[in-house]
């Protein structure tokens, strides 16, 4: 719970999820997140991090619990004023060019089509994609692909954005730049964020909180904040309070994971 104050932007009630094969992926989370805040889900493999996200975007129905709102998303989920989602593949449409990808939620919504251009235009130049604009995904990078798929979640400037490992792929140094930017779109948009990640390190770096999730059955071992300051740039990388958060957040890990092996 998050005490007195406005009602959190969402929030899972006992949230438990059996899936048809009778998998326990989830039980009891109890989950309030503020808006505006950055969340990062850590933990295992199999913990039940994806299950969570698909509740939230309302692709699965809980078991027992429920998720409220204090505004519900616009268009019943994923679309303008609602949820935006980015995945570990950027999963483009590899016949269309860049700005057709990223324009597509918008042609859904029926968004008139010059209004819809100059917001891909605009988000293209924020995510430094400006000049591939007319390309195809096979001509670009993993990173280069990422930032297109970026673009397209949040061409509907969504009030929630739901990211499952987007950064897995790459490697460290596009990462690390990729962090950066969307630490940047984070603060100019001012959307909520929720970002599954295998990395403390990663998770730190960018949330404001850290939820720290056990397995077998998944559940929430430990709820951190993180306060390290914002903006957060490549310094932050090499500070003794960034390096005692990822320490404690490790432990809560290893701490989780014991008896779970
Ligand atoms: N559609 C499904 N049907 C049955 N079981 C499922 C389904 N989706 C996930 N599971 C199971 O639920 C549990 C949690 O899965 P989930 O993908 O949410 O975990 P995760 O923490 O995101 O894992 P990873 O880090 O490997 O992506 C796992 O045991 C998984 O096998």
């Amino acid at each position: 719970m998050m005490g007195q104050g406005p009602a959190p932007f969402l929030e899972l009630q006992g949230v438990t999820k059996r899936y048809p094969n009778g998998t326990l992926a989830l039980t009891d989370i109890s989950l309030a997140v503020g808006d505006g805040e950055f969340l990062a889900i850590v933990g295992a493999s199999g913990c039940g991090k994806s299950t969570i996200l698909r509740h939230v975007a309302g692709l699965v129905v809980p078991t027992a619990g429920r998720i409220t709102w204090s505004q519900p998303p616009a268009a019943g989920g994923i679309g303008p004023g609602g949820i935006g989602m980015v995945f570990q593949e950027p999963t483009l449409m590899p016949w269309a060019r860049i700005q057709d990808n990223v324009r597509l939620p918008l042609d859904l919504a029926k968004v008139p089509r010059i209004e819809a251009d100059a917001r891909v235009a605009a988000l293209l130049a924020q995510v430094g994609l400006a000049d591939f604009a007319q390309a195809y995904p096979r001509e670009l990078s993993g990173g280069m692909k990422m930032r297109a798929s970026i673009a397209r979640a949040l061409v509907t400037r969504p009030r929630l954005l739901l990211m499952d490992e987007p950064f897995a792929a790459l490697d460290e140094i596009t990462r690390q730049k990729l962090n950066d930017d969307l630490l940047a779109l984070w603060r100019e948009q001012r959307f909520t964020a929720m970002f599954v990640t295998h990395s403390v390190y990663e998770g730190v770096y960018l949330a404001n909180r850290a939820i720290v999730m056990a397995p077998r059955p998944g559940r929430i071992h430990a709820d951190i904040p993180l306060d390290l300051p914002y903006p957060r740039d490549e310094s932050l990388r090499t500070d003794a309070r960034y390096a005692a958060a990822c320490r404690t957040v490790s432990l809560a890990l290893a701490d989780a994971m014991r008896g779970a092996a």
